[in-house]
């Protein structure tokens, strides 16, 4: 078995100091037009001028005449009183109808400045699906439903004759059959669903969405990048149902090539095309520095380097990105990539015998055991796939282990140069297989903008080595 030491195994490597008010784009590969009236910033937010210092808004002021009292002061008794900047910048647009793409980093809130405009425009008293949100993971549809919930609840309910309005989570690997009784009996009115479960009761009839008024999608950039998802959600946003006759609203923390992707919501009529693209700079707090490492080596060495990756860094808590197992290999009935490195690691060496593993394929029960050996207190050493990492919240983890790029060309340095939702990782390290060429696309959207030719992938690290002064000045 071939082990790497350190010096060989950092061919690449970098630090990027993180400016916590600093924006960072990707880079324009290509043209795309600029659409109209779109592209807003904190720093250069247009018209949206408040009547009075917009520090000093609250969340009451900002959704009087648009929410109803029951809810505003629910939010206020959960401690909802000042808006944050997304919700500040978002929801006037929101309320006005229009289409927007929240576009704000993990924790910004998000989801509740899209939960305010749901329960603004939805009637409690209609039996009807009024609000669709769709989510990528059974967890954030759980974490979503409940804040809904929550918002929702009207406690004078009984005393007033009137209706709260309900919602139904529709989530993979949930029991449909009861979904189905349910929304033939009395349909909800807000249904927070996975892709998969939608579409299923989409194409049985069972749900209909011709009295949808606003349709959410929730980390869009992955939804979009994922495969599986995708056609459903092209689906969803053409077919089941016109963005004419509906209020679109799009979240995520990281949108990379966002002016290409607003094209595309105008030009496929994913969205209208006034649409809204609300991007509101980080807020939370970030490391001052992110070490960033590339480990280059052939495919069958991939493990070996790992171990020795793990054994010299001794990471107090680490995620191991994985990719998820292709279709093929699945009906060749092979193991999953994730399960193939949990065993390596953990015949390998004592240290790592205590792995965690998240994937998509997991039962709900297996997922729920995972995530609460995890949450407490760190310690961790997770083999994960990104959809399942998605709306997990880890902010102990230190370091991050890209061990599979995806084969996605759409692949940007926003996911894979910066510490994506793990708030207090210090260090990122991208492994990368002689055999592919995405280093080549990888160092093209950094904003260094200096190519490596994708030959030099192949060659010697030497070679790497003489780009690594143009790529230490590079700002990520
Ligand atoms: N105005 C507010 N005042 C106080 N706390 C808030 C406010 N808005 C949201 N929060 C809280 O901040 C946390 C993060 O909010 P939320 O989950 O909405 O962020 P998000 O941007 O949707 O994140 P993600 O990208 O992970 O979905 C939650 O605990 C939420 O309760």
């Amino acid at each position: 078995m071939a082990y790497f030491s350190a010096t060989q195994l950092q061919t690449l490597s970098w630090t990027s100091s993180i400016n916590p008010n600093v924006t960072y784009r990707t880079p324009k590969l290509l043209f795309y037009p600029k659409p109209l009236r779109v592209s807003f910033s904190s720093s250069n937010v247009e018209t949206t001028t408040p009547t009075k210092d917009s520090s000093t808004t609250t969340l009451r002021e900002l959704c009087y005449g648009h929410v109803q009292e029951h809810v505003i002061r629910r939010a206020e008794e959960v401690g909802y009183v000042i808006p944050t900047e997304v919700q500040l910048q978002a929801l006037p647009f929101l309320f006005s109808g229009r289409d927007c793409v929240l576009h704000a980093q993990t924790g910004s809130g998000k989801t509740l400045a899209y939960l305010l405009q749901v329960l603004s425009v939805v009637d409690s008293q209609r039996s009807a699906v009024q609000a669709l949100i769709v989510v990528p993971t059974r967890e954030l549809g759980m974490q979503v439903t409940k804040v809904a919930r929550m918002l929702a609840a009207n406690p004078s309910e009984h005393e007033s004759g009137l209706k709260s309005c309900t919602v139904m989570a529709l989530l993979d690997g949930g029991m449909l059959k009861r979904h189905k009784s349910w929304l033939k009996a009395e349909p909800p009115t807000i249904v927070v669903a996975t892709i998969g479960s939608l579409c299923q009761m989409l194409e049985k009839h069972f749900l209909k969405l011709d009295t949808c008024q606003v349709l959410v999608v929730d980390e869009v950039d992955f939804m979009f990048n994922s495969s599986k998802e995708v056609s459903s959600l092209k689906r969803l946003l053409t077919s089941y149902s016109s963005s004419k006759n509906r209020q679109t609203i799009f979240a995520s923390a990281s949108i990379p090539q966002h002016r290409r992707f607003l094209y595309d919501c105008m030009q496929q009529k994913w969205t209208r095309a006034d649409v809204v693209h609300v991007h509101v700079n980080s807020v939370e707090p970030m490391p001052s520095c992110l070490h960033h490492r590339f480990g280059v080596c052939n495919r069958t060495d991939k493990n070996p380097m790992l171990l020795s990756l793990l054994q010299t860094d001794s990471p107090g808590s680490a995620i191991i990105f994985v990719s998820e197992q292709s279709e093929k290999s699945k009906k060749a009935g092979s193991s999953p990539p994730t399960t193939l490195l949990v065993d390596f690691l953990k015949s390998s060496c004592g240290r790592f015998s205590d792995v965690s593993l998240l994937e998509e394929d997991m039962n709900f029960n297996q997922r729920a055991a995972s995530l609460s050996e995890l949450q407490g207190g760190g310690g961790y050493l997770l083999v994960a796939t990104d959809i399942a990492a998605r709306g997990v919240d880890l902010p102990e983890t230190t370091h991050i282990y890209n061990f599979d790029i995806p084969k996605d060309a759409n692949i940007t340095s926003r996911e894979y140069f910066s510490p994506l939702a793990l708030s207090s990782s210090n260090s990122c390290v991208i492994f990368q297989v002689k055999e592919d060429i995405l280093l080549n696309k990888l160092l093209t959207t950094s904003n260094s903008q200096k190519k490596i030719q994708s030959s030099s992938v192949g060659e010697d690290a030497v070679h790497v080595r003489k780009q690594r002064k143009d790529l230490n000045n590079a700002a990520i």
